[in-house]
């Protein structure tokens, strides 16, 4: 299978880096097409993967085409390459926030019937550890979604979901890197501020909030029990505990995700 990303922007790379790494497909059969071709040339050079100077000429020799574009450009993008994605029928990925399969089958035209398979992994897929969502329309064959599903599991876990709960998962999945980032962040810089070097404070931090992650996926504990296990009566945990909720912690999160879905929707609403 060759396969086409167009966009190799912050997204598309995480998940090249991610696809060479753990060996899911010689780099030669990953083709990339993107606007600042300089750039192109040299992330080509530097990964192996297979220049092209264009979309088009990218999707004249691909099986799969990965769209990692931002939502807005699609309406651009896709009608220009209608015509030679019709002749050549390839499966069509996208992984944009706010763009739905409806709207992808729209800008490549209605009366077709193009097999469009929509995932939503996370930047973390450049080390092999995404959370991704897949979701496809009625044009994909078995083989077609296994082959999606092998790829964004190469690079992490994917799981097929239903399309309507795409922004949803953005808000805890997609998106949610860059809230753990932040999380991670503010706990070296409280370090800093009693006195830590921020680089060895973020190293320990990281590690805490990574063991913290596999005690929830592995103890098969919920997070609530987990965190009584931490409290010890009258010490150091619950008062970091109450420090926390008397800024309101678990309603800012719960804010941050209802954000990030009202967002999603209001992409999907300008491109619709
Ligand atoms: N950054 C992230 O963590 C995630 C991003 N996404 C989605 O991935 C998509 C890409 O996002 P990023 O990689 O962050 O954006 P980016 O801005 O880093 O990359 C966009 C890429 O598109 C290329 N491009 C722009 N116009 C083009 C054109 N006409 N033809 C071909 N290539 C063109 C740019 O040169 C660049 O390589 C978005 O739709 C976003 O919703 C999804 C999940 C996570
Ligand atoms: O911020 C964004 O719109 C993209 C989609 C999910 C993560 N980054």
């Amino acid at each position: 299978m060759k396969v086409g990303f167009i966009g190799t922007g912050n997204m598309a790379s995480a998940i090249i880096k991610g696809m060479i790494t753990k060996g899911f497909l010689p780099p030669s059969d990953i083709y990339v097409s993107s606007l600042q071709l300089p750039k192109l040339k040299k992330f080509a050079e530097e990964t192996g993967t297979t220049f092209c100077s264009s979309n088009a000429e990218l999707v004249a020799q691909v099986d799969v085409i990965i769209l990692a574009v931002k939502p807005n450009l699609f309406q651009e993008i896709l009608p220009a390459l209608q015509p030679i994605i019709q002749d050549r029928n390839p499966l069509i990925v996208s992984i944009a926030a706010g763009v739905s399969l409806e709207k992808i089958q729209r800008l490549l035209g209605d009366n077709h019937t193009n097999s469009i398979v929509r995932v939503m992994p996370n930047v973390n897929a450049m080390i092999g550890e995404s959370m991704s969502a897949v979701s496809k329309n009625d044009y994909v064959t078995p083989a077609q979604m296994d082959f999606v599903l092998g790829m964004f599991n190469a690079v992490g876990l994917a799981i097929e979901i239903e399309e309507r709960y795409f922004s949803i998962f953005i808000g805890i999945a997609g998106s949610a890197p860059a809230y753990a980032y932040l999380f991670i962040d503010s706990l070296a810089r409280g370090a800093l501020k009693a006195g830590m070097n921020k680089e060895q404070a973020t190293r320990i931090a990281a590690q805490a909030v990574l063991g913290s992650a596999k005690m929830i996926l592995e103890s098969n504990e919920a997070p609530w029990v987990l965190i009584d296990k931490v409290c010890s009566p009258g010490g150091t945990t619950i008062a970091g505990i109450s420090a926390l909720e008397d800024r309101n912690f678990i309603s800012t999160v719960m804010h941050a995700v209802e954000a990030t879905i009202q967002r999603d929707e209001e992409i999907a609403a300008k491109q619709s």
